[in-house]
């Protein structure tokens, strides 16, 4: 029963369509209320109470899926439905009901053999779907990376073992080549685990994770850290392949780390040596010599070739056709030769996909930001952040009385946003927290505005492999 309704794509309710995910929404809003009180760290979920709905709430909810699909359930039922789509939100920050102990587990929610949901989400990808893209990125494959996909093919095949390093430059096909070996493995049943070090690099990962959230990584990470993965949870068991010390002590656990081990001594540093990205970005280019030279010039700043080092400083000559020579504004100047006809392509996903302007200082990124919101012509809405102390906070101390909020307001670092949010419709915007990974929305994720409320903002996603409408809702 709650098999058929929870893949379901759509809903009727209350006269109305709704799709799942709303109607999902709305159903743990309710149970949420009253069911659990998450304190959040960041990003992270510290705290998950379990307080049984009451008797009305229970009955609100059997309406609404009564109405919704004509499903009876039962209270218990219900409860532990409830249960089952708390652990499907929790499921999109890496946690799991059974890291919080006053939790109860839902009778019937591991519908699986393995009576994990990390393992069988792991193995529960389209098999079909792997094959094609396998098919279809195997057969792209220049002679270098097909030598590598071969080898590790080869080794998963014959259950050998082996240690590999991927090594390249930018957009020489790392990504391409653990693409293609992710469908080659997953197709066949078995798990890999696709992690990268940020939240918008994961992205670009089939199933990827950033390495923090798949082995539990404390942020931030000190040299006492260890993974904060507990014996029997289920991440643990999804990785139990992985080295285990037990009761090991800092020394211990350094000579288990991969480089300490003899293990290293074996590991293969596989290169990958064609820029690929040049090569596939302008396969109109007649002039191969030209895009040859301009990648080596690249490669060259990149291995600081170029420029004499003075001081940590060197000096670069940047080709004429790169410069904006003929200005009066810089500002303008750079949006106009970045954006051409801003104004009328400010909401085009594909245009937008494909520009940024980058400036290494934030003041200049907040000039370039404002100048932009000036060109959009729709009515300009203004959000400010929260400017008071959370008093259960157990920092709270006299020195804060020393700090009004007029000045905490003034301040502008790298760390925090401003204090005040000036946003319109169709305004490109950048999200600078990692809210859901697994519906791409990172550190990083552009998105275009596509509606203000007085507390909510609803955008598109611009950027990432996911591209659709998602809410962002600020705290
Ligand atoms: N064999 C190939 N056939 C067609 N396109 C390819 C091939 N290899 C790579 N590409 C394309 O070249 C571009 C760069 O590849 P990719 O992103 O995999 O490089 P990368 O080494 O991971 O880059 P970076 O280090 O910058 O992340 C991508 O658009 C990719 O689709």
């Amino acid at each position: 029963m709650f098999t058929s309704w929870m893949h379901s794509n759509k809903i009727c309710s209350y006269g109305r369509d709704l799709t799942y995910h709303q109607y999902v929404s709305r159903f743990v809003y309710v149970a949420r209320k009253r069911c659990w009180q998450p304190r959040k760290q960041g990003n992270t979920i510290g705290r998950l109470i379990w307080v049984p709905p009451s008797a009305g709430e229970l009955f609100y909810l059997r309406m609404m899926l009564s109405t919704a699909k004509g499903i009876q359930l039962t209270e218990k039922e219900t409860i532990h439905l409830c249960l089952t789509e708390i652990g499907n939100m929790l499921q999109a920050n890496r946690r799991s009901l059974r890291d919080f102990p006053s939790m109860p587990y839902p009778i019937g929610y591991a519908p699986n053999q393995h009576h994990n949901k990390l393992i069988h989400n792991e193995m529960a990808y389209d098999k079909q779907m792997l094959v094609a893209e396998f098919n279809r990125t195997y057969h792209l494959l220049i002679d270098e990376q097909k030598s590598i996909v071969d080898t590790i093919i080869r080794v998963v095949d014959t259950q050998s073992t082996g240690v590999y390093f991927l090594y390249g430059y930018g957009g020489t096909g790392k990504t391409f080549v653990w693409t293609t070996l992710s469908s080659a493995i997953r197709s066949n049943g078995g798990i890999i685990c696709t992690v990268a070090s940020s939240g918008i690099a994961s992205l670009l990962l089939p199933g990827g994770q950033t390495a923090h959230s798949k082995f539990a990584i404390p942020v931030p990470a000190t040299q006492n850290s260890t993974c904060n993965i507990h014996q029997d949870s289920e991440l643990a068991e999804l990785l139990k392949i992985l080295p285990i010390v037990p009761k090991g002590n800092r020394s211990d656990i350094v000579h288990a780390t991969i480089n300490a081990s003899y293990i290293w001594d074996h590991c293969q540093i596989l290169r990958l040596t064609k820029n690929m990205r040049l090569l596939s970005s302008a396969p109109e280019q007649p002039n191969n010599q030209e895009l040859k030279q301009f990648s080596d010039w690249l490669l060259d700043i990149g291995d600081s070739k170029i420029g004499q080092a003075n001081d940590e400083f060197s000096e670069i000559s940047i080709p004429d056709e790169f410069l904006i020579k003929d200005y009066t504004d810089p500002i303008h100047a750079i949006v106009e030769a970045t954006c051409p006809n801003l104004i009328h392509n400010y909401s085009n996903t594909n245009y937008l996909q494909k520009r940024v302007v980058l400036a290494s200082k934030k003041e200049i990124v907040d000039k370039i930001n404002n100048y932009v919101l000036s060109l959009i012509p729709n009515d300009e809405r203004e959000y400010c952040n929260a400017d008071s102390i959370d008093k259960s906070d157990e920092l709270l101390n006299l020195a804060f009385g020393l700090l009004p909020p007029k000045f905490l307001n003034s301040l502008q670092t790298s760390s925090i946003p401003n204090h005040k949010l000036k946003l319109k419709v169709g305004t490109p915007i950048m999200l600078i927290r990692n809210l859901d990974q697994a519906a791409g929305l990172c550190n990083g994720t552009r998105l275009i505005i596509t509606k203000l409320g007085s507390n909510v903002v609803e955008s598109e996603v611009v950027t990432g492999p996911n591209i659709g409408i998602e809410h962002t809702y600020p705290e």
